[in-house]
């Protein structure tokens, strides 16, 4: 069938993207506030803060922090006795210190405006290597990628370039061979105090002999004068008068301000020694032309206890907690994307309310609002339908639950398992909830037929608790005196087929090779059941699905 072009209700669908970037972050004053006060700093040109943000998922931390450095960067525009960079670097793939290190390195080798980078690292790397080099050499050049990250090596450099190439202007104009690198660097190193030149720097030829021989070239073939006609003879006042003909600020008026951003930074684990090296590198004179500070990021509130206990106050770290959305700012920011990403008259209004309803469910979670919106458009589109309707969502709202019980599902070992399978049993006979004690002896019957091993109460306890935590059982309090487990179960959402589905799969960890975890106990339990519904459903003359039998 050839392709055609459908209809629809999306005019620009990439507001509804992950990575698309709002002109405005909506229900986040105080956040924003916060946020602000610690770069604030920066524009005062005082020491800089170092920020831990901490929030769960979904709450606008990084769409945050990128829209306060953005307006940061503009407001810095204003003042020129300050340079401010900022690196971020999101750690999701990263597991140790190591390799962000080496990541963010690797971002400023690439990045064009840091071309110098290459002549002054002096490495003998495009990029750094994953792997091989030894954490101290990767440390090394990494701060020592952070202190060249200077107004001195960017801008003045640039501006300084342009004044060489016009410096016929000047009233008494010196005959230079050299350019803005090397006279920069003449200026911090007098010639009785030089020990070597380093190499992606290009003198006259000579230059080096007289470097050697300090001044005194007697024993060469050149003659000062003959070394010097291409250099001047007091780079410093040079400098200086280029600085004000053409209205250069001096490197040394200017502060040098380097933020590094670690988004989801509890990622590097227990290795997280950069969050805490970044901030101290001044100190440990690993750098000393910048001021460097670190905004480190993440959903894990086990990880911000472990940040709470490393530091100690002489690391300034601020902490800043995102609180979870409430249905009405969920609403705001939806609303704001589906002006954006629909055709005019294309979404019913009520879709906005009740996507914001069901992402509060899920904890007040942007992302998912935002990507609800996206699906029920998809939906819309698929089904041939002009207007985005309330359905839609719905829709989308079941298939993204349908998705993360699957998800978690099907990461669950071979044990964890056999354990659903005997709670979906228990349920199918209408026995549920059920406690621990109760559901043990079809545990251990199944575990044994199946897996050939069985584990302690105990262990199915943990089972439990874990499965309860991963939101695919409910658990009601039920206590049975002492020693007895003071909780019985439940399943949470009733999706038979999607469990059947993970129980089917053929290779989950811990089983033995060619068996499934589908018993003939569950399946002839299944197949009564559904027959009994059928009966009901011909009783009844409902529509009802095969799929939704309960
Ligand atoms: N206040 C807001 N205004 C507009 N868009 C928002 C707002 N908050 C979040 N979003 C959007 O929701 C999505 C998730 O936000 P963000 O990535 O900032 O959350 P997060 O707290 O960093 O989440 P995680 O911890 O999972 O990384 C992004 O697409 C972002 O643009």
């Amino acid at each position: 069938m050839p392709f055609e072009r459908k209809e629809s209700p999306f005019d620009n669908d990439e507001a509804l993207t992950k990575d698309y970037m709002p002109d405005t972050v909506l229900g986040r004053d105080e956040e924003l506030d916060e946020i602000s006060e610690v770069l604030q700093q920066l524009i005062d040109n005082e020491a800089p803060i170092n920020t831990f943000i901490y929030g769960v998922s979904g709450t606008g931390k990084t769409v945050s922090v990128k829209y306060q450095l953005q307006e940061l960067k503009q407001g810095a525009q204003n003042y020129d006795d300050i340079s401010i960079t900022f690196i971020y670097q999101n750690c999701e793939s990263l597991s140790s210190s190591y390799q962000a290190a080496i990541s963010l390195t690797n971002q400023l080798l690439k990045d064009d405006q840091y071309a110098h980078l290459h002549d002054q690292l002096e490495i003998d790397y495009e990029t750094l290597p994953s792997s091989g080099l030894p954490k101290d050499t990767v440390y090394s050049i990494f701060f020592d990628a952070l202190d060249h990250l200077t107004y001195e090596d960017t801008a003045y450099r640039e501006q300084l370039s342009e004044a060489l190439e016009n410096i016929d202007q000047l009233e008494n104009p010196p005959d230079l061979q050299i350019g803005a690198d090397e006279l920069i660097w003449l200026s911090k190193h007098p010639f009785d105090d030089v020990e070597s030149v380093p190499s992606y720097l290009s003198f006259p030829p000579g230059f080096e002999l007289l470097v050697d021989a300090e001044t005194d070239l007697s024993n060469t073939d050149y003659s000062r004068s003959e070394v010097l006609s291409g250099i001047p003879e007091d780079p410093t006042t040079l400098l200086a008068e280029l600085e004000t003909e053409f209205d250069i600020r001096s490197p040394d008026e200017v502060t040098n301000y380097v933020t590094v951003v670690l988004d989801e930074v509890d990622r590097i684990g227990s290795r997280d020694e950069l969050l805490y090296e970044i901030p101290r590198a001044q100190a440990n004179n690993r750098v000393s032309n910048i001021r460097p500070s670190v905004i480190g990021i993440s959903n894990d509130v086990a990880y911000k206890e472990s940040i709470q206990s490393k530091t100690d106050s002489s690391l300034r770290l601020k902490e800043i907690t995102f609180r979870r959305y409430d249905a009405n700012q969920l609403g705001e920011i939806l609303h704001q994307r589906a002006e954006l990403a629909f055709k005019d008259g294309a979404y019913d209004d009520e879709i906005v309310p009740l996507a914001a309803a069901h992402a509060r469910q899920q904890g007040g979670d942007a992302r998912f609002a935002i990507d609800l919106l996206h699906k029920a458009g998809v939906k819309a589109k698929n089904d041939g339908d002009d207007v985005v309707q309330k359905d839609h969502i719905d829709e989308a709202n079941e298939e993204k639950e349908r998705d993360r019980i699957y998800e978690v599902t099907s990461d669950l070992d071979a044990q964890q398992k056999v354990t659903l399978s005997v709670i979906m049993l228990h349920d199918l006979r209408d026995e549920t909830p059920i406690s621990r004690e109760s559901l043990y002896p079809k545990y251990k019957q199944l575990s044994g037929e199946l897996l050939d091993k069985t584990t302690s109460k105990r262990r199915v306890a943990d089972y439990l608790k874990e499965m309860y935590q991963l939101g695919l059982l409910n658990r009601k309090d039920n206590y049975g005196g002492p020693g007895k487990s003071g909780y019985v179960y439940e399943l949470d959402t009733v999706d038979y087929e999607m469990i059947l589905r993970v129980l089917g799969e053929t290779d989950p960890s811990g089983m033995p090779e060619g068996s499934d975890l589908l018993s003939t106990e569950l399946i002839d339990e299944l197949e009564s059941f559904a027959d009994g519904k059928s009966a009901v459903r011909e009783a009844t003359q409902t529509q009802s699905s095969v799929d939704s039998w309960k």
